[in-house]
């Protein structure tokens, strides 16, 4: 209940002090945290307690970090929130979802899915597609080698249509005669 309501005046303070400059305001701010840091330990076990804690923490991270980039800030805000409720596992992976970085299977999955749609759907579980996709890439990456230089990928696989294209090579979709797994094949 504190907690909300001091921050609520500050919010406030922000945007109608703007006559004060902002060194002032901050010493005004931090001052009325120093008065209030046994209220703040002793309410520690209550939410607003610890609201303004982090606050605190998190202006003097401001100040002392200023010419961070306002992302990376966001990340090490992100990953020390992660590192406080250590139970928690959604901040890492938020974050890495927020950095672009996708995993293999996910990005497999996403692989055999784009195929299903051109190919009319199936009905695959989650589960087949994504070992489906890890077959597919298998035998892309360990026959790619052997294949970009011999005339035998013909000899074994029957190229159907094709599915995108790579910096390297165009990708296509292929049958295996020996059991005729489909799979995707780089030329
Ligand atoms: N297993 C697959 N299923 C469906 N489509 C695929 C599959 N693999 C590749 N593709 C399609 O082929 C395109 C090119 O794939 P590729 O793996 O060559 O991409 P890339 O890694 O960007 O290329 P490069 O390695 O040459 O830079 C993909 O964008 C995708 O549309």
């Amino acid at each position: 209940g504190r907690g909300v309501k001091r921050k609520a005046d500050d919010a406030f303070q922000s945007v109608s002090g703007g006559g004060k400059p902002s060194a002032h305001r901050k010493r005004i701010r931090v001052a009325e945290l120093e008065n209030t840091s046994v209220d703040a330990d002793t309410e520690a076990s209550s939410s607003g307690g610890r609201g303004v804690k982090r606050k605190a923490d998190d202006d003097l991270q401001s100040d002392s970090d200023g010419v961070k980039p306002y992302a990376l800030r966001k990340c090490i805000k992100a990953a020390e929130t992660s590192s406080d409720e250590n139970s928690r596992s959604e901040a890492p992976r938020a974050l890495k979802r927020k950095a672009g970085c996708l995993d293999q299977d996910t990005v497999a999955a996403k692989r055999v899915k784009t195929a299903q749609i051109q190919h009319g759907g199936s009905s695959k579980t989650a589960a087949e597609d994504r070992s489906s996709a890890k077959d597919s890439s298998a035998a892309k990456d360990s026959s790619s080698a052997k294949d970009s230089s011999s005339g035998s990928l013909l000899d074994r696989y029957v190229l159907g249509k094709k599915l995108g294209e790579g910096y390297h090579g165009t990708v296509y979709l292929a049958t295996r005669k020996s059991d005729g797994q489909k799979v995707a094949k780089k030329l």
